[in-house]
């Protein structure tokens, strides 16, 4: 066995997660239900930033994106790891134990590792998504439901920035080819067009390269009310 493969067999049982033929160790609670300081305003971290588990693909269309959002054209995204942390006026206190789906590891890299940026003027919302290792589905793939909530994701986000406060009501993927572990796509979303409350959203998911098209999806999101 590696060195790196037994520091991450270390990592895993220090988390309290079973390795292959082990019993499951009890895993203390996350310091997010024990340590309030955890949601002060002061510790809120934006987690679309760069950090040191992204590659040069990530990190080079991040800056090609952030070179946009200097002529006006794109708006980057922060994103935080409780959906409590994105609404104005709701008292982080309230829902302190939760935590956003694809924000939820305490490990960069291992997990969603991603950037969105929003081109109003085409109502568009774009994804820089570097899966890791955390979501794997076939050997060395991203697994399809985690393709599912990224989509859900950039494609809710760009109903919301369009429209306010929606809810996911059909989601349509078509998987066409594999996503490998560690590469980075660019999930390309649009809002189409809004009929009353029903938004109608369209989605693909690119190699960052642009060479080979991953999937395909439409999304069909719910206006709420106030
Ligand atoms: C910035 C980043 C921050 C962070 C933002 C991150 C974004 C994250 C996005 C993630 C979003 C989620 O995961 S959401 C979680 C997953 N989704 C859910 O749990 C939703 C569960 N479903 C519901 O709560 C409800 O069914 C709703 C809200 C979707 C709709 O209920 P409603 O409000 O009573 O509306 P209702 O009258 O039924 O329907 C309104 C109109 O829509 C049509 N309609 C309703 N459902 C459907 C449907 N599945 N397919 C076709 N059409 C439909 C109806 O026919 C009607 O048309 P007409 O008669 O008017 O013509």
């Amino acid at each position: 066995m590696g060195a790196t493969m037994l520091r991450s067999c270390a990592r895993l049982i220090r988390r309290g997660i079973a390795l292959p033929g082990q019993p499951q160790s009890p895993r203390p609670l996350p310091c997010c239900y024990t340590t309030p300081r955890f949601y002060s305003p002061e510790v809120i971290r934006d987690y679309a930033m760069p950090n040191a588990t992204w590659s040069k693909n990530l990190q080079d269309l991040y800056n090609r994106y952030m070179e946009g959002s200097q002529s006006g054209a794109w708006e980057r995204i922060p994103s935080y790891n409780a959906t409590v942390h994105h609404i104005k006026g709701v008292p982080p206190s309230r829902t302190r134990e939760n935590r956003l789906f694809t924000r939820n590891l305490d490990q960069d890299g291992v997990g969603f590792e991603y950037s969105m940026f929003y081109n109003k003027a085409e109502r568009r919302m774009v994804c820089l998504f570097q899966p890791g290792p955390y979501l794997e589905g076939p050997p060395g793939f991203t697994h399809g439901g985690c393709i599912a909530t990224i989509i859900d994701s950039t494609t809710g986000a760009g109903a919301v920035y369009l429209c306010g406060s929606v809810m996911t009501a059909n989601l349509t993927i078509n998987y066409k080819n594999p996503i490998p572990l560690g590469h980075v796509v660019i999930i390309d979303s649009k809002v189409e067009r809004v009929e009353g409350r029903k938004v109608y959203t369209s989605c693909q998911i690119r190699s960052h390269d642009d060479a080979v098209l991953h999937t395909e999806a439409s999304a069909l999101f719910i206006k709420l009310g106030p």
